[in-house]
């Protein structure tokens, strides 16, 4: 869509006449995503339709409009493209770059947990999409798996922006998925950009071990679990002793302490085992 009409698309008035609808990709908690074709330029969508009705009722227009805005101004190659969106009386359309490898979640699922080549370049990959967003002061705060989709060629794309922030201060509200969320921010301390480098070292235990490392019976478990930074690594599967380092080097409590983005990207671990085209099948 971009490539063929530029900038000219996104100052364009859509409406659902111009969109022929395939089939159904999933349903989340506030609509349906469907595969949709653009009827003049053919070039494959997928459409988001969300219900006002349930955005009045659980009060999210603010974060609506946040994670829309924050996410269309977004150019990386391992973040989902927002095109745009229209809206009619009743449904809002987001018209988003259409993934076609689905949710990371699956594959991860489906596999238990992935190799360390597997690993590496999608914490690469992500490593660098974050560094983009926090150039532009923008925080994600729920990198989780179901928050991950992969295109044709396993190329990982970071899809929700529902709970992040564009913003220079230290923030405060909790948010995000326990399992994936940073000391600070489950002790309702100030936060920064810091809470995405803890969430890399979260999900390179979970590629890894196919379980997030603080995961417990309960969530008051969980809870004491993330403020003692209480880790530790399974025997199985077995893992480089460079991989549990940098695991070590960012589930760190003292959030000034963590390895910064740059020194991920350079960690001897990614550099040995990290495709840097990304594309991973
Ligand atoms: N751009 C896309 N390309 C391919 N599949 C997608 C795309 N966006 C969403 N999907 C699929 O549609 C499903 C529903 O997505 P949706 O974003 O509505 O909900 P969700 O992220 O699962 O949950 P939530 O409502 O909590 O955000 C996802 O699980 C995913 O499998």
């Amino acid at each position: 869509m971009e490539t063929q009409k530029g900038q000219e698309n996104r100052k364009r008035e859509w409406s659902l006449r111009d969109f022929e609808i395939g089939k159904p990709l999933g349903k989340g908690k506030f609509g349906r995503v469907y595969v949709a074709r653009e009827a003049k330029s053919k070039y494959i969508v997928a459409l988001k339709v969300i219900f006002k009705e349930q955005i009045e009722k659980y009060k999210i227009q603010h974060q609506l409009r946040r994670e829309m805005e924050i996410q269309t101004g977004l150019r990386h190659p391992n973040i989902l493209r927002l095109y745009g969106w229209f809206h009619d009386d009743e449904r809002i359309f987001l018209i988003l770059e259409y993934a076609h490898g689905g949710e990371l979640y699956g594959l991860l699922r489906k596999t238990n947990y992935l190799s360390e080549k597997q690993a590496a370049t999608y914490i690469l990959s992500l490593t660098q999409a974050l560094a983009y967003c926090h150039e532009k002061n923008v925080i994600h705060r729920d990198i989780k798996p179901e928050n991950l989709l992969l295109d044709h060629e396993g190329r990982l794309k970071i899809a929700d922006f529902g709970w992040s922030v564009q913003s220079r201060s230290k923030r405060q509200t909790m948010c995000g998925t326990l399992d994936y969320l940073a000391p600070e921010m489950v002790e309702n301390r100030p936060h920064d950009y810091a809470v995405d480098n803890w969430t890399l070292g979260i999900l390179c235990y979970e590629f890894l071990y196919g379980i997030p490392p603080f995961e417990a019976e309960s969530q008051t478990d969980t809870f004491k679990r993330i403020i003692k930074v209480d880790l530790s690594f399974p025997s199985e599967p077995q893992t480089s002793a460079e991989a549990k380092h940098l695991i070590t080097r960012l589930l760190v409590k003292d959030s000034s302490k963590r390895l910064s983005l740059q020194r991920i990207m350079e960690h001897p671990w990614i550099v040995k085992n990290a495709d840097p085209s990304g594309i991973c099948k």
